[in-house]
């Protein structure tokens, strides 16, 4: 008898795992469309942790060992068999059991139900099947490493194939990568409801929108920005690299706000013309012909879609011949030519090449110091933006902290530097919606702490877009740490710095129960205070001398005098209660961790409760609400201030402004 299909593609044998480690928060289903996928048993509000897990397999380079030069030896001597790095192969080497291993045993074996995982992932239990052959690769290496008869070139060849699909980059010196069990199996999704970073070697899932009780559970195979682009961009970039056709929700929709035109019959934005259908991953001329538009219902014809495709091209043409001059030795030639080209472009409308030349011309312009078109563009950027992702968009936020940083940039360009003051520099970044540099950190530092921002093209012409790949064929030669080294360089890097850290070396700090629970609260003062640390490094360019002179405070003062400006209203209340801060500190040894930390939240906080975020439940509130916790409890501290100022005063006007955001939220 047949058996039923979930049991086949292993999900029972996935749901068992589930309910032993994971409380069964998702539930792993077969579907005909995308095999096996997750969904989730009970609702999540956005950062919530759905589950986290340590690794299933990790494995390094190891340049000493004598096995893994010989590896390392093939691969440079047979580069057409061998077109992975040598740590793949070693990766699969390391994935045999001791059943498979000769008597010596010189490589290290997996224990059997690792072995089994592994070759879950893959679903090889399902496709495994007559006919199936290994490659040279796989049997060179069984023949070097002398592994017949007890492991054939076949089982080698599977357990390398799990790990070209499923690995994620874990560690850059020694390169080292991972595999992980649970989460291999959630889809992709061009709108995902989940977002995974590291801590230390474990897994994290995290919800980036809000989740329901049996939503499938979904992520992103692409980076952000690869997010921002077509449904057909979108679908080839996956078929290429993962080879299968996207069907999320994005790619099946008839409108696609990513690859819109103008009607040439009624002149208005069609969303429809360009949409992927079925399982298109192009729309070729002679399909586009035959789509209506949407607004005038006329069918496009033959001419119309041959023009609009036409336009398309040369955009995409414009945008080629952009990039090369975007290092930093670049001339204006080409952007002669874009701004030549672009405006004949009457038909491309609402439409990711766009995006992305604008991109470029933006920076072209900023360099030959034409300001307001830099602006203009950077504005139109955003305005796609908007209506091309529905959702928490890193990029989204990315892009607005450059267009804050460029206001500010263009304003000291402009003015003698002394006069835009820090101050000055808030109120321009207010004006473009996102007021502190760090705001990707208020935004992302619960769900979107895994994702890296691509490096900026003009800085560093070439730099991977697709970070960090989920399952990506990355070049392994190309390291995260190099990325995040040319990355770093480029001027609008501070978010990317701030969630780098975060992934790295403190996401710990940001697991924090959303729950309220203060008992599985795991933040401390001083990991906050690295946070602010951070913060110094991305605003010393910008700060005006006298912010530095009042030591040992000068960056969180500087931030104070930046805060208290977002609240013009309250100003001197804030920037007394800053200033009578720092002298506390100072005066009586409060360590300064803690007074960085609290410095840090209070101003997170109100910024958050001045842009009445619906959010504001969230973590800021309870970080804010335990370092109050711990003033509070010091006398000394308290002694200082009068009633009105007292901890308590403020853990009062909190809970009144949160009330007040929260009310404002619901009845807007
Ligand atoms: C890492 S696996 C996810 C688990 C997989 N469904 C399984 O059963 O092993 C990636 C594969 O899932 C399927 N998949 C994931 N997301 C998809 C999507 N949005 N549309 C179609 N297929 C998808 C594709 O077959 C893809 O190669």
């Amino acid at each position: 008898m047949e058996r039923p299909r979930s049991e086949a593609a292993g999900c029972d044998y996935i749901n068992e795992h589930c309910q032993k480690w994971h409380n069964s928060v998702v539930h792993c289903q077969w579907t005909a469309e995308k095999g096996r996928i997750l969904r989730s048993r009970r609702s999540f509000k956005t950062g919530d942790i759905i589950f986290r897990e340590p690794p299933l397999h990790l494995v390094s380079e190891q340049p000493d060992n004598e096995l893994f030069q010989r590896v390392e030896k093939i691969c440079r001597e047979r580069p057409r068999d061998f077109i992975f790095g040598a740590l793949w192969y070693w990766a699969a080497l390391c994935s045999l059991t001791a059943a498979h291993l000769p008597e010596d045993r010189r490589l290290p074996p997996v224990a059997e139900d690792v072995h089994k995982r592994l070759l879950l992932l893959c679903g090889m239990e399902i496709t495994a099947g007559e006919g199936e052959e290994a490659r040279e690769a796989a049997k060179v290496l069984v023949q070097e490493f002398q592994l017949e008869p007890r492991c054939q070139a076949l089982d080698l060849e599977r357990v390398l194939q799990v790990w070209i699909v499923n690995c994620f980059e874990h560690t850059d010196e020694p390169l080292g990568y991972a595999t992980y069990f649970l989460s291999s199996f959630t889809s992709h999704s061009c709108f995902p409801n989940a977002v995974w970073h590291y801590d230390g070697d474990d897994f994290v899932l995290r919800a980036r929108e809000d989740i329901e009780v049996d939503d499938e559970v979904t992520l992103s195979y692409l980076s952000e920005e690869s997010l921002m682009s077509s449904s057909t961009a979108r679908r080839q970039k996956l078929k290429a690299s993962k080879h299968f056709v996207c069907r999320c929700e994005r790619c099946v929709d008839i409108n696609d706000p990513c690859r819109g035109f103008r009607c040439p019959r009624c002149s208005a934005i069609s969303l429809q013309l360009g949409a992927a259908r079925e399982d298109e991953v192009d729309v070729g001329e002679e399909e586009m012909a035959s789509r209506q538009c949407e607004n005038c219902h006329v069918e496009l014809g033959l001419g119309q879609a041959a023009m609009l495709n036409a336009e398309e091209k040369l955009l995409s043409a414009t945008c080629a011949e952009m990039e090369p001059e975007m290092g930093p030795e670049a001339n204006s030639a080409s952007l002669l030519r874009a701004r030549t080209h672009c405006p004949r472009l009457n038909s491309v409308r609402q439409h990711f090449l766009l995006d992305q030349a604008w991109d470029m011309m933006s920076v072209l312009h900023q360099r030959l110091k034409h300001s307001e078109d830099a602006e203009r563009l950077m504005r139109r950027r955003m305005e796609y933006q908007a209506l091309a992702y529905p959702g928490n968009s890193a990029h989204k936020v990315w892009i607005q902290e450059a267009y804050a940083d460029m206001l500010v940039r263009h304003a000291r360009d402009k003015e003698p530097k002394e006069t835009v003051t820090e101050p000055a520099a808030a109120k321009l970044r207010i004006a473009s919606g996102v007021p502190m540099g760090g705001a990707a950190l208020v935004h992302f530092c619960v769900g979107m702490s895994s994702v890296s921002k691509p490096a900026s093209k003009a800085a560093h012409k070439g730099a991977s877009v697709d970070t960090p790949g989920r399952r990506s064929r990355r070049d392994p030669k190309r390291s995260e740490a190099s990325e995040r080294k040319a990355a770093s360089r480029s001027p609008a890097a501070g978010g990317f710095l701030m969630r780098t850290c975060l992934r790295t070396r403190k996401a710990r700090s940001f697991s924090l129960p959303l729950t309220g629970e203060a008992a599985a609260f795991e933040l401390t003062a001083v990991e906050l205070a690295q946070e602010v640390l951070i913060m110094q490094e991305l605003r010393k360019s910008d700060l005006p001398e006298e912010c530095y002179k009042l030591n040992p405070f000068r960056h969180c003062w500087a931030l104070a005098v930046e805060t208290a400006f977002l609240f013009d209203e309250r100003h001197s209340t804030k920037l007394d209660k800053a200033r009578g801060l720092l002298q506390f500190a100072d005066l009586k040894g409060l360590s300064e961790e803690e007074m960085l930390a609290a410095l840090l939240c209070i101003f997170t906080v109100q910024w958050y409760l001045a842009r009445g975020c619906s959010n504001i439940k969230c973590h800021e509130i309870e970080i804010f609400l335990r370092i109050l916790d711990l003033l509070e409890r010091n006398d000394e501290f308290n002694s200082l201030y009068d009633d009105e100022v007292r901890v308590s005063g403020w853990r009062y006007a909190v809970d009144e402004e949160v009330s007040y955001a929260l009310a404002r939220s619901s009845n807007p």
